[in-house]
């Protein structure tokens, strides 16, 4: 364990690189460690395959009544209830999990914004060299403390990334760490009634050491085929966060064997793609000189969520809930389904995915659109809402996809009208545990079936010819 040195300043959404970019997306620059990141946006017509033209369907939050015991939430102005029950099923646990994610974005913009100020020393590196924060260990801790409060007298599951272990090493080969941990998440936990959830607020006094480290102790668990399990990804693309770029807070549900709610906290990936174009710092002073504009709610990113056997997926700014809530719209996948004039998105760091290979494959079917590269499970988030078309993770071999890196993402894009497999086609699997065993190849995500049918054909045809 030490100390890593992620250096680097991140270009994020530069005004004058967007203008170059305005037709496309523009490949992002990760390179290695110490290099810059650019994310950039494309400016498509928002008519084109909108998602978010009104559909007549009420907001899946609206039938959330609170049952039972547990999390006291706020009552707010609601859409007509859901009355069928498939659809109904699981309302608490939707409404409880976009509330948390939406603390846990609060809580990550504060370490972000934290870090980037104070340098790489923040930064540390786990066991396989990537990188871990103060908000990684903080959001495990609050989700799994407001998870259990607002589900009282369940045991509560939870698949999560981090472990107490890494943090406790941390502290004592590089001092205080735990402490600022406590801290963080007790801010967080103080925000608990803004965002509606009164009956999970810490005790006076806050959570003590024992208490954060036996909250981010519990999720321990390693899931499977029964029951129900939380799976939490505190922040997916560490990379992208601790370079001042995209990450994401991924909370989903497995019942069962099956996702059956998906959440995703995307705390730089705001309501409205254009406003990717501009740089959030140049906003951020922009703020301070005319508040009023930061009121209109620019620079704020969005949560997504969806729940299975809907039929839509929906997005809302972050922040308190009421707000947040009252401007909650749906998304769609969009309808372009020519590979030619596709976008696709791929990871940031070739080591997470070839781009050799999906350099050839665009070719091989005519894309021309330059890809989206952008850390975590934004991917999914941009394919969701018609951002992009194409997603595709083809790992080194050897290397064992987690269910927390793709739960929530695959459920939110399936439910917007994309298709999500292996590159054989086959679902994917999230009951045998941990990991997302026995895949195929890799991850093909698209926004619709027949976009899907030409992009695994295309696989096929060019994998031989491959070095992977
Ligand atoms: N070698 C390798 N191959 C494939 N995948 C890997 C690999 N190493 C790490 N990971 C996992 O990828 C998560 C980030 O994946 P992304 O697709 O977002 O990649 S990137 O950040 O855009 O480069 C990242 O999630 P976080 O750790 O939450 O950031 C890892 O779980
Ligand atoms: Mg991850």
């Amino acid at each position: 364990m030490h100390l890593c040195s992620l250096g680097g300043a991140a270009e994020l959404n530069c005004p004058a690189a967007a203008a170059r970019a305005r037709r496309t997306w523009w490949p992002g620059h990760g390179g290695s460690r110490g290099g810059g990141s650019r994310f950039l946006c494309c400016s498509r017509s928002l008519s084109e395959g909108c998602p978010s033209a009104p559909r007549l369907h009420p907001h899946p939050l609206g039938g959330a009544a609170p049952s039972g015991g547990g999390a006291s939430l706020v009552s707010l102005p609601r859409a007509p209830s859901y009355t069928e029950p498939a659809v109904a099923e699981y309302s608490k646990e939707l409404d409880v999990a976009v509330r948390v994610v939406q603390m846990a974005c609060s809580l990550c913009q504060g370490v972000q914004e934290a870090l980037l100020g104070r340098g790489a020393d923040q930064v540390k590196a786990k066991e396989d060299d990537s990188p871990v924060t103060v908000a990684d260990w903080s959001v495990q801790a609050a989700v799994s403390w407001l998870l259990a409060e607002s589900f009282p007298g369940e045991r509560v599951s939870i698949v999560a990334e981090e472990d107490v272990r890494s943090l406790l090493e941390e502290e004592e080969q590089t001092g205080p760490l735990l402490d600022s941990v406590v801290s963080a998440v007790n801010g967080c936990l103080r925000e608990a009634a803004a965002y509606g959830l009164t009956a999970a607020a810490p005790p006076e006094g806050g959570l003590g050491r024992r208490e954060v480290l036996e909250a981010i102790g519990r999720c321990n668990s390693v899931g499977g085929p029964e029951g129900r399990h939380w799976v939490l990804d505190p922040v997916d693309g560490t990379l992208g966060f601790v370079r001042g770029d995209q990450y994401a807070v991924a909370l989903a549900l497995i019942d069962g064997g099956e996702v059956v709610l998906g959440v995703l906290g995307c705390p730089n990936y705001p309501m409205r793609r254009e406003w990717l174009d501009y740089h959030h710092r140049y906003y951020r002073a922009a703020a301070r000189v005319a508040p009023a504009a930061a009121a209109g709610g620019w620079h704020r990113g969005c949560v997504m969520y969806a729940r299975r056997g809907a039929g839509e997926a929906w997005m809302q700014p972050l922040g308190p809930h009421r707000a947040a809530a009252a401007a909650a719209r749906p998304v769609r996948v969009s309808t372009v389904d020519d590979p030619a004039a596709a976008t696709f998105c791929e990871p940031v760091e070739k080591a997470n995915s070839s781009h050799a290979f999906a350099a050839g494959l665009a070719r091989s079917v005519g894309l021309r659109n330059r890809p989206l590269r952008v850390y975590s499970m934004v991917k999914y988030a941009a394919i969701a809402r018609g951002d992009a078309e194409i997603f595709m993770k083809f790992g080194r071999s050897g290397y064992r996809e987690k269910i927390w890196d793709h739960a929530a993402g695959v459920l939110i894009v399936q439910e917007a009208g994309g298709v999500v497999t292996d590159a054989g086609g086959r679902p994917l699997d999230f009951s045998r545990g941990i990991f997302l065993d026995g895949l195929d190849r890799g991850i093909v995500a698209c926004s619709g079936a027949s976009l899907h049918a030409k992009i695994i054909a295309a696989v096929d045809a060019s994998w031989d010819s491959s070095e992977l």
